[in-house]
């Protein structure tokens, strides 16, 4: 009486995901629902493996580095190189690295940054982007299967590539604001986050509310549809805003694995009928990076892939 429980977001434990049959639904519901869910690997993932505390070290010594190197990181894809020193956003500064589950992309990556090498660094970061793209297209080909549309998955799979973005954010200097990141979808199809210790991230519910997203351990991910999934989905898959709201005086790293699609995505015919109309066009995936990187609009919450594919509805 009078107690409103509050809605959580999901938690799905990694072992469950290999072991247990229905959970394709539970991962699709998730989607659809939240538009994310927290993805526990402790029992899953050794230390050997991936070290989670050493793979946020090697961030803070990336972090480090002079401006005049990290600005090196540059790209010819839009937020796919540095970022930071944004005047509306003064705590973040984020890097890119492409092609981050290749050694060859990391080792680019790690050259540009130390000219003489950091093998450590390359090490750690391209076991934890292998690690993590596992966990994705897991729940990538979960979610194909779950529509019934698993024959698509391999040609999917085919044209994915993967970013990996490493973030950080300072605390707030008197006066100023607390946003680390402003309310945003992503663009890409799915991303996989983690940060370590400080807290900071915030999802939005359908119903408007903001729920801080605590990791229940460190070895725990947040699995996010972005705005790629939900058009192919027909709009089905929910792409759900969030922001980094930056409290406390500790800098906080985060990580970030973006999946894109090096080509064209069509939304498939089986998850289009009479009672789901056709939402959206066939759309070259980068070509929507670029379209929201010019449409520049991301201050507020608006939907920039209805305006980049979405179907016109005329009566
Ligand atoms: O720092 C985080 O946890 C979230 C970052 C984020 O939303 C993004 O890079 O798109
Ligand atoms: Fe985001």
């Amino acid at each position: 009486m009078g107690f409103v429980a509050q809605p959580n977001i999901p938690v799905i434990n990694m072992v469950d995901m290999k072991q247990k049959t229905g959970i394709s639904d539970q991962v699709r519901h998730a989607l659809e629902e939240y538009g994310c869910f927290l993805v526990v690997c402790d029992h899953v993932i050794s230390e050997e493996e991936v070290n989670i505390k050493e793979t946020f070290d090697s961030l803070k010594t990336l972090f480090d580095l002079p401006m005049e190197t990290k600005v090196k990181n540059t790209s010819d894809k839009a937020y796919h190189g540095y970022v930071g020193q944004i005047p509306f956003l003064p705590l973040l500064e984020s890097l890119g690295i492409e092609h981050a589950t290749s050694v060859h992309g990391v080792k680019s990556f790690t050259n540009s940054m130390w000219p003489s090498g950091n093998h450590n660094f390359c090490k750690t970061i391209h076991s934890y982007a292998k690690l993590v793209s596992k966990i994705e297209e897991t729940v990538r080909k979960m979610v194909f299967e779950s529509y019934g549309v698993q024959k698509y998955h391999e040609s999917f799979n085919e044209s994915v590539t993967y970013l990996l973005r490493v973030m950080k954010y300072r605390p707030p200097i008197a006066n100023e604001t607390k946003m680390g990141s402003i309310s945003h979808t992503d663009k890409s199809f799915i991303s996989i986050l983690s940060q370590h210790q400080v807290k900071g991230l915030e999802v939005k519910t359908k119903d408007n509310k903001w729920l801080p997203i605590d990791y229940p351990t460190p070895f725990s991910f947040l699995v996010m549809a972005g705005d790629a999934f939900k058009a192919w989905s027909n709009d089905r898959v929910h792409s759900p805003y969030h922001r980094v709201v930056m409290n406390g005086d500790e800098c906080r790293y985060s990580i970030g694995l973006f999946t894109y699609h090096k080509g064209i995505i069509s939304v498939p015919e089986e998850l289009v009928d009479d009672e789901h109309l056709r939402k959206y066009k066939s759309f070259d995936h980068f070509g929507y990076l670029d379209f929201y990187d010019k449409d520049s609009l991301f201050e507020q919450e608006y939907s920039h892939i209805k305006s980049f594919c979405g179907v016109r509805v005329t009566y």
